[in-house]
Protein backbone atom coordinates (compact mmCIF):
# COMPACT_ATOMS: atom_id res chain seq x y z
CA UNK A 1 0.00 0.00 0.00
CA UNK A 2 1.36 3.18 -1.18
CA UNK A 3 -0.16 5.22 1.01
CA UNK A 4 -0.25 4.25 5.03
CA UNK A 5 -2.49 6.91 6.47
CA UNK A 6 -6.13 7.24 7.59
CA UNK A 7 -8.52 9.07 5.30
CA UNK A 8 -11.61 10.54 6.25
CA UNK A 9 -13.59 11.71 2.73
CA UNK A 10 -16.17 14.06 4.04
CA UNK A 11 -19.04 13.67 1.56
CA UNK A 12 -17.61 10.08 0.44
CA UNK A 13 -21.34 8.83 -0.05
CA UNK A 14 -21.36 11.67 -2.96
CA UNK A 15 -20.32 11.14 -6.49
CA UNK A 16 -17.03 12.16 -6.28
CA UNK A 17 -16.10 11.59 -3.15
CA UNK A 18 -17.33 7.72 -3.29
CA UNK A 19 -15.49 7.32 -6.53
CA UNK A 20 -12.05 8.73 -5.32
CA UNK A 21 -12.59 6.12 -2.27
CA UNK A 22 -13.38 3.50 -4.84
CA UNK A 23 -9.83 4.24 -7.19
CA UNK A 24 -7.79 4.49 -4.56
CA UNK A 25 -8.90 0.98 -3.21
CA UNK A 26 -9.23 -0.65 -6.56
CA UNK A 27 -5.61 0.86 -7.69
CA UNK A 28 -3.93 -0.74 -4.85
CA UNK A 29 -2.98 2.97 -3.36
CA UNK A 30 -5.00 2.71 -0.32
CA UNK A 31 -6.31 -0.19 2.01
CA UNK A 32 -10.24 0.22 2.45
CA UNK A 33 -9.77 -0.18 6.44
CA UNK A 34 -7.82 3.03 6.54
CA UNK A 35 -10.79 5.06 4.52
CA UNK A 36 -13.41 6.62 6.52
CA UNK A 37 -16.51 8.03 4.35
CA UNK A 38 -19.39 10.45 6.06
CA UNK A 39 -22.38 11.92 4.27
CA UNK A 40 -25.27 13.54 5.86
CA UNK A 41 -27.93 10.37 5.42
CA UNK A 42 -26.87 6.17 5.83
CA UNK A 43 -26.10 5.79 1.99
CA UNK A 44 -23.48 4.34 1.54
CA UNK A 45 -22.74 5.76 -2.36
CA UNK A 46 -23.16 4.36 -5.62
CA UNK A 47 -19.71 1.71 -5.36
CA UNK A 48 -19.18 -0.45 -3.14
CA UNK A 49 -15.62 0.65 -0.96
CA UNK A 50 -14.47 -2.82 0.46
CA UNK A 51 -13.32 -2.39 3.88
CA UNK A 52 -14.43 1.13 4.44
CA UNK A 53 -16.29 2.83 7.29
CA UNK A 54 -18.80 4.39 7.01
CA UNK A 55 -20.34 7.46 9.65
CA UNK A 56 -22.81 10.63 9.19
CA UNK A 57 -20.17 11.97 12.57
CA UNK A 58 -17.87 14.40 11.26
CA UNK A 59 -16.22 15.02 14.12
CA UNK A 60 -15.43 11.52 15.18
CA UNK A 61 -14.17 11.12 11.55
CA UNK A 62 -11.74 14.02 11.24
CA UNK A 63 -10.42 12.77 15.12
CA UNK A 64 -9.59 9.58 13.68
CA UNK A 65 -7.87 10.47 10.60
CA UNK A 66 -4.79 11.97 9.41
CA UNK A 67 -5.60 13.54 6.00
CA UNK A 68 -9.79 15.09 5.88
CA UNK A 69 -11.37 15.36 1.99
CA UNK A 70 -13.74 17.40 1.91
CA UNK A 71 -16.08 16.58 -1.33
CA UNK A 72 -19.65 18.17 -0.14
CA UNK A 73 -21.38 20.95 -2.46
CA UNK A 74 -19.49 24.30 -2.09
CA UNK A 75 -22.86 25.81 -1.17
CA UNK A 76 -22.98 23.34 1.65
CA UNK A 77 -19.67 24.04 3.16
CA UNK A 78 -21.05 26.99 5.19
CA UNK A 79 -22.80 24.47 7.47
CA UNK A 80 -19.66 22.08 8.36
CA UNK A 81 -18.21 23.13 11.55
CA UNK A 82 -14.65 20.96 11.81
CA UNK A 83 -11.67 21.69 13.32
CA UNK A 84 -8.91 19.87 11.80
CA UNK A 85 -6.18 22.00 12.45
CA UNK A 86 -3.31 19.53 12.68
CA UNK A 87 -4.52 17.35 9.64
CA UNK A 88 -3.65 17.46 5.80
CA UNK A 89 -6.66 18.96 4.04
CA UNK A 90 -7.59 18.05 0.72
CA UNK A 91 -10.90 19.93 -1.01
CA UNK A 92 -12.45 19.03 -4.17
CA UNK A 93 -15.07 21.77 -3.96
CA UNK A 94 -15.18 23.88 -7.01
CA UNK A 95 -14.26 27.26 -5.98
CA UNK A 96 -13.69 27.33 -2.03
CA UNK A 97 -10.39 29.21 -1.72
CA UNK A 98 -7.81 28.06 0.61
CA UNK A 99 -8.73 30.81 3.05
CA UNK A 100 -12.25 29.93 3.47
CA UNK A 101 -11.15 26.36 4.33
CA UNK A 102 -8.44 27.79 6.49
CA UNK A 103 -10.83 30.00 8.38
CA UNK A 104 -13.72 27.33 8.65
CA UNK A 105 -11.10 24.46 9.41
CA UNK A 106 -8.45 26.03 11.48
CA UNK A 107 -5.98 24.06 8.83
CA UNK A 108 -2.95 24.89 7.87
CA UNK A 109 -2.12 22.10 5.90
CA UNK A 110 -4.60 22.50 2.59
CA UNK A 111 -4.17 21.44 -0.41
CA UNK A 112 -7.23 21.94 -3.40
CA UNK A 113 -7.95 19.31 -6.79
CA UNK A 114 -10.12 19.12 -9.29
CA UNK A 115 -10.92 15.90 -10.58
CA UNK A 116 -13.39 15.39 -13.38
CA UNK A 117 -15.83 12.84 -14.20
CA UNK A 118 -13.40 10.38 -16.02
CA UNK A 119 -12.48 9.79 -12.57
CA UNK A 120 -15.07 6.96 -12.84
CA UNK A 121 -12.94 5.05 -15.06
CA UNK A 122 -9.80 6.34 -13.79
CA UNK A 123 -8.77 8.66 -16.53
CA UNK A 124 -9.65 12.04 -14.73
CA UNK A 125 -6.43 15.06 -15.00
CA UNK A 126 -6.56 16.40 -11.93
CA UNK A 127 -4.37 19.70 -10.82
CA UNK A 128 -3.65 20.11 -7.44
CA UNK A 129 -2.57 23.32 -5.58
CA UNK A 130 -0.62 22.83 -2.21
CA UNK A 131 -0.34 25.66 0.27
CA UNK A 132 3.25 26.82 1.45
CA UNK A 133 2.60 24.24 4.59
CA UNK A 134 1.60 21.29 2.66
CA UNK A 135 5.20 19.21 3.47
CA UNK A 136 6.69 17.18 0.68
CA UNK A 137 5.46 13.66 1.78
CA UNK A 138 2.10 15.20 2.07
CA UNK A 139 2.74 15.70 -1.73
CA UNK A 140 3.35 12.41 -2.12
CA UNK A 141 0.37 11.50 -0.64
CA UNK A 142 -1.22 13.87 -2.78
CA UNK A 143 -0.34 12.86 -6.08
CA UNK A 144 -1.03 9.00 -5.12
CA UNK A 145 -4.64 9.67 -4.54
CA UNK A 146 -5.11 11.47 -7.77
CA UNK A 147 -2.87 9.25 -9.89
CA UNK A 148 -5.12 6.45 -8.54
CA UNK A 149 -8.01 8.68 -10.67
CA UNK A 150 -5.91 9.27 -13.32
CA UNK A 151 -3.57 11.17 -13.56
CA UNK A 152 -2.45 14.04 -10.70
CA UNK A 153 -0.31 17.40 -11.97
CA UNK A 154 0.79 19.78 -9.35
CA UNK A 155 -0.02 23.89 -10.15
CA UNK A 156 1.76 26.68 -8.47
CA UNK A 157 -0.50 28.82 -8.21
CA UNK A 158 -4.38 28.78 -6.67
CA UNK A 159 -5.84 31.03 -9.38
CA UNK A 160 -5.25 28.22 -11.94
CA UNK A 161 -6.86 25.45 -9.79
CA UNK A 162 -9.59 28.25 -10.08
CA UNK A 163 -8.99 28.10 -13.68
CA UNK A 164 -8.91 24.32 -14.15
CA UNK A 165 -12.85 24.05 -12.32
CA UNK A 166 -13.95 25.42 -15.76
CA UNK A 167 -11.13 23.74 -18.02
CA UNK A 168 -10.01 20.41 -17.14
CA UNK A 169 -12.76 19.89 -14.47
CA UNK A 170 -15.31 19.71 -16.74
CA UNK A 171 -13.66 16.79 -18.28
CA UNK A 172 -15.59 14.57 -20.71
CA UNK A 173 -18.46 17.34 -21.32
CA UNK A 174 -16.91 18.97 -23.72
CA UNK A 175 -15.81 16.21 -25.95
CA UNK A 176 -19.48 15.35 -25.79
CA UNK A 177 -20.44 18.57 -26.55
CA UNK A 178 -18.57 18.33 -29.64
CA UNK A 179 -19.81 14.73 -30.17
CA UNK A 180 -23.37 15.94 -29.81
CA UNK A 181 -22.91 18.78 -32.60
CA UNK A 182 -21.40 16.32 -35.13
CA UNK A 183 -24.22 13.88 -34.36
CA UNK A 184 -26.98 16.41 -34.67
CA UNK A 185 -25.50 17.69 -38.09
CA UNK A 186 -25.59 14.06 -39.16
CA UNK A 187 -29.09 13.53 -38.31
CA UNK A 188 -29.89 17.06 -40.27
CA UNK A 189 -28.27 15.72 -43.08
CA UNK A 190 -30.35 12.64 -43.06
CA UNK A 191 -28.05 9.86 -41.68
CA UNK A 192 -30.02 7.40 -39.58
CA UNK A 193 -29.53 8.09 -35.99
CA UNK A 194 -28.09 4.96 -34.73
CA UNK A 195 -25.39 5.51 -37.21
CA UNK A 196 -24.33 9.13 -36.42
CA UNK A 197 -24.29 8.74 -32.75
CA UNK A 198 -21.66 5.79 -33.42
CA UNK A 199 -19.97 7.89 -36.33
CA UNK A 200 -19.93 10.83 -33.52
CA UNK A 201 -18.59 9.00 -30.73
CA UNK A 202 -15.68 6.82 -33.27
CA UNK A 203 -14.59 10.95 -33.83
CA UNK A 204 -14.40 11.81 -30.69
CA UNK A 205 -13.42 8.99 -28.48
CA UNK A 206 -11.27 6.81 -31.14
CA UNK A 207 -10.36 9.66 -33.60
CA UNK A 208 -8.58 11.79 -30.55
CA UNK A 209 -6.22 8.71 -29.31
CA UNK A 210 -3.84 10.11 -32.68
CA UNK A 211 -3.00 13.13 -30.33
CA UNK A 212 -3.55 11.08 -27.18
CA UNK A 213 -0.26 8.84 -28.43
CA UNK A 214 1.58 11.26 -30.95
CA UNK A 215 4.29 13.35 -29.76
CA UNK A 216 2.74 16.05 -32.13
CA UNK A 217 0.38 18.43 -30.15
CA UNK A 218 -3.12 18.88 -30.80
CA UNK A 219 -2.10 22.37 -32.79
CA UNK A 220 0.69 20.34 -35.34
CA UNK A 221 -2.15 18.26 -36.27
CA UNK A 222 -4.40 20.95 -36.78
CA UNK A 223 -2.17 22.61 -38.36
CA UNK A 224 -0.99 19.63 -40.92
CA UNK A 225 -4.69 19.12 -41.79
CA UNK A 226 -4.91 22.88 -42.86
CA UNK A 227 -1.91 23.07 -44.80
CA UNK A 228 -3.50 19.62 -46.57
CA UNK A 229 -5.41 21.99 -48.18
CA UNK A 230 -7.95 19.18 -48.35
CA UNK A 231 -11.69 19.02 -47.51
CA UNK A 232 -10.83 18.73 -43.85
CA UNK A 233 -9.14 21.57 -44.28
CA UNK A 234 -12.34 23.61 -45.88
CA UNK A 235 -14.45 22.36 -42.50
CA UNK A 236 -11.04 23.69 -40.11
CA UNK A 237 -10.91 26.97 -41.81
CA UNK A 238 -14.41 27.75 -41.51
CA UNK A 239 -15.09 26.84 -37.91
CA UNK A 240 -11.98 29.33 -37.14
CA UNK A 241 -13.15 32.25 -39.54
CA UNK A 242 -16.24 31.93 -37.50
CA UNK A 243 -14.35 32.51 -34.23
CA UNK A 244 -14.45 28.75 -32.76
CA UNK A 245 -12.18 30.07 -30.42
CA UNK A 246 -14.20 32.64 -29.30
CA UNK A 247 -16.74 30.56 -28.40
CA UNK A 248 -14.45 27.43 -26.50
CA UNK A 249 -12.74 31.32 -24.20
CA UNK A 250 -16.29 32.35 -23.83
CA UNK A 251 -17.35 29.00 -22.66
CA UNK A 252 -14.50 28.80 -19.59
CA UNK A 253 -14.91 32.34 -19.06
CA UNK A 254 -18.22 31.87 -17.64
CA UNK A 255 -17.31 28.53 -15.79
CA UNK A 256 -14.62 30.70 -14.16
CA UNK A 257 -17.27 33.45 -13.36
CA UNK A 258 -19.43 30.68 -11.80
CA UNK A 259 -16.99 29.11 -9.71
CA UNK A 260 -15.63 32.56 -8.16
CA UNK A 261 -19.83 32.75 -6.79
CA UNK A 262 -19.79 29.56 -5.62
CA UNK A 263 -16.80 30.99 -3.12
CA UNK A 264 -19.26 33.61 -1.74
N1 LIG B 1 -18.93 16.00 -9.92
C1 LIG B 1 -17.80 16.40 -10.52
O1 LIG B 1 -17.50 16.05 -11.67
C2 LIG B 1 -16.84 17.27 -9.77
C3 LIG B 1 -17.13 17.74 -8.51
N2 LIG B 1 -16.24 18.52 -7.86
C4 LIG B 1 -16.56 19.01 -6.52
O2 LIG B 1 -16.71 17.89 -5.67
C5 LIG B 1 -17.62 18.18 -4.62
C6 LIG B 1 -18.62 17.05 -4.51
O3 LIG B 1 -19.32 16.95 -5.71
P1 LIG B 1 -20.24 15.69 -6.04
O4 LIG B 1 -19.64 14.47 -5.48
O5 LIG B 1 -20.49 15.77 -7.50
O6 LIG B 1 -21.58 16.07 -5.24
P2 LIG B 1 -22.59 15.10 -4.50
O7 LIG B 1 -23.82 15.91 -4.22
O8 LIG B 1 -22.76 13.82 -5.25
O9 LIG B 1 -21.85 14.76 -3.14
C7 LIG B 1 -21.79 15.61 -2.05
C8 LIG B 1 -22.08 14.79 -0.82
O10 LIG B 1 -21.80 15.56 0.33
C9 LIG B 1 -22.70 15.14 1.34
N3 LIG B 1 -22.71 16.15 2.38
C10 LIG B 1 -23.19 17.43 2.34
N4 LIG B 1 -22.98 18.03 3.52
C11 LIG B 1 -22.36 17.12 4.32
C12 LIG B 1 -21.90 17.16 5.64
N5 LIG B 1 -22.04 18.26 6.42
N6 LIG B 1 -21.31 16.06 6.15
C13 LIG B 1 -21.16 14.94 5.39
N7 LIG B 1 -21.58 14.85 4.11
C14 LIG B 1 -22.17 15.93 3.59
C15 LIG B 1 -24.02 14.99 0.61
O11 LIG B 1 -24.90 14.16 1.35
C16 LIG B 1 -23.56 14.35 -0.70
O12 LIG B 1 -23.64 12.95 -0.62
C17 LIG B 1 -18.25 19.52 -4.97
O13 LIG B 1 -17.72 20.51 -4.13
C18 LIG B 1 -17.86 19.78 -6.41
O14 LIG B 1 -17.64 21.16 -6.67
C19 LIG B 1 -15.01 18.83 -8.37
C20 LIG B 1 -14.67 18.40 -9.61
C21 LIG B 1 -15.56 17.61 -10.43
O1 LIG C 1 -19.81 21.25 -12.69
C1 LIG C 1 -19.36 21.35 -11.55
O2 LIG C 1 -19.80 22.18 -10.72
C2 LIG C 1 -18.23 20.46 -11.12
C3 LIG C 1 -17.23 21.16 -10.27
C4 LIG C 1 -16.00 21.28 -11.10
C5 LIG C 1 -16.30 20.61 -12.31
N1 LIG C 1 -17.47 20.07 -12.29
Amino acid sequence: MAINATVGIIGGNGWLGNTMASAAVASGVMDGRRLILSGRTDRRGALDVPGATHTRNNHELVAKSDIVILSVRPEDFADLHIDASDKLVISVMAGVTAQDIATRSGATRIVRAIPNAAASIRHSFTPWFATPGVSEADKRIVQELFDACGEGAEVLQEAHIDYCVGMTGSGAAFPALLAQALQAHAVAQGLPAAFAARAAKGVVAQASQLFAREDSDPGAIVRKMIEYRGTTAAALQTMLDQDFNRIIASGLDAAARKAASLAK
